[in-house]
């Protein structure tokens, strides 16, 4: 018989035969993604990059950081990070991706992650750290229905490899008053 564990049993946020988004809202308590989040945005170097868009540069609208996970200088909020994930999703990740909205106006346009930064068939995790932002996923392949959901601190996404074949996945602008998010985007990266 099947042996299935409470952590195999997320339920998928797409209807889909092979791409697969799953949400878990609480991979460890309050305190622990407040220090997390104090740590990471101190800690931190961040970047603010500029890229071309329609033949003009113009402001990537979040903070840029990334890590190889093996590397030098890590910050042990973020190995803590992978640590509390470990359990629920199997891959071994090499990379951190981290972006950083600073507020409402702070932004990433739909978007599927780019294939030259994933090994085929392992899932890219997103932990969330701060405040709670919309998440809008959408099918890349009419019918063009898109859900969202919203990011709580100290959640986890976890996006399997077809999903970024079939999906695209951005986080809107809001005119709420938001405070600043931290999301940590775990990756297996091509050696
Ligand atoms: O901030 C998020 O939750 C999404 C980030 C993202 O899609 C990415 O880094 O590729
Ligand atoms: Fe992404």
């Amino acid at each position: 018989m099947q042996q299935l564990s409470l952590i195999d049993a997320g339920a998928s946020l797409v209807d889909h035969p092979v791409a697969r988004i799953e949400y878990w809202p609480r991979i460890c308590d309050d305190a622990t993604a407040d220090a997390w989040f104090d740590a990471l945005r101190t800690q931190v170097p961040w970047r603010a990059d500029r890229r071309m868009m329609y033949e003009r540069e113009v402001a990537v609208p979040r903070l840029l950081a990334h890590y190889a996970l093996d590397g030098e200088g890590v910050p042990a909020a973020i190995h803590a990070a992978r640590q509390a994930i470990a359990g629920i999703v199997a891959a071994r990740f090499t990379s951190v991706g981290l972006n950083f909205y600073r507020d409402g106006d702070d932004s990433v346009a739909m978007h599927h992650d780019r294939f030259g930064e994933l090994v085929p068939g392992e899932p890219v995790a997103l932990v969330s750290l701060g405040a709670a932002r919309w998440m809008t996923i959408a099918p890349q392949a009419p019918p063009r229905t898109t859900r969202r959901i919203e990011l709580q601190p100290g959640s986890l996404l976890v996006m399997n490899y077809a999903s970024q074949l079939h999906y695209l996945h951005g986080i809107p602008k809001t005119k709420a008053r938001v405070g600043p998010r931290i999301s940590l985007a775990f990756r297996v990266c091509p050696a």
